[in-house]
């Protein structure tokens, strides 16, 4: 089903959702192939670094096969870019699935994205596009302001529920907790090839996320 339409973040385009037909079917796993390709030399090379021939060869296909699913490299970055958003509402189902009190879903919600930047080359890529946007010829979504608004909400509620320490601004926490994790997997990414970064998350989640639990 539709997964939830929340600020800024795509849900699957409907070309990316499976289809009975067997001929589309077979598209839209060289689409996905394509898509998880360019992710992982757009993630570990960047987006100047990246030729669509190198995105055909990783893939195993002709430079003709990947145009026709997309027309040009920016069309790329652009579909690894929302491919990444969608990460955002299926970590939040699976908090709400768990019928998680607001704190508890921010933190499941963060641990989550830790752990995608960890291992997702999906995810990686689309941080990095977003930083190398000027690059790209095509407008992308706005960065960030998906997650603040989440979290403002949830942050919000668990203020409601007693949850958040007296005197904590919602909106203030989510736009700290935001900057403080991007910033986190920024550094972690530059010094150690991400390598260090589920350490470096614990140690933001504790003096960031627990610091300010009621
Ligand atoms: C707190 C994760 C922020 C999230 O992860 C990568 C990225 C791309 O800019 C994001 C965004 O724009 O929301």
């Amino acid at each position: 089903e539709e997964q939830p339409k929340l600020a800024g973040w795509a849900s699957k385009p409907p070309s990316a959702r499976r289809s009975p037909d067997l001929r589309q079917d077979r598209a839209h796993r060289t689409r996905e192939l394509v898509l998880h390709s360019a992710a992982e030399l757009f993630a570990t090379r960047g987006f100047h670094g990246t030729s669509v021939q190198d995105v055909a060869t990783a893939a195993g296909m002709t430079k003709g096969a990947v145009y026709f699913h997309f027309p040009s490299k920016d069309v790329l970055a652009l579909a690894v870019v929302e491919e990444h958003y969608t990460r955002w509402p299926a970590l939040l189902e699976a908090a709400r699935a768990r019928k998680l009190g607001p704190f508890d879903t921010v933190l499941t919600m963060v641990d989550g994205a830790a752990e995608a930047f960890a291992h997702d080359a999906v995810v990686q890529a689309g941080a990095r596009l977003q930083i190398e946007s000027n690059l790209i010829g095509l407008p992308l979504p706005t960065p960030y302001v998906g997650w603040i608004d989440l979290l403002t909400a949830l942050l919000t509620e668990a203020a409601d529920q007693g949850e958040l320490r007296a005197g904590v601004d919602p909106a203030a926490a989510a736009r700290t907790i935001v900057s403080a994790f991007f910033g986190m997997q920024h550094v972690s990414a530059t010094l150690h090839q991400r390598a260090d970064l589920l350490e470096r998350w614990q140690e933001v989640r504790e003096l960031v996320l627990l610091a300010i639990r009621a």
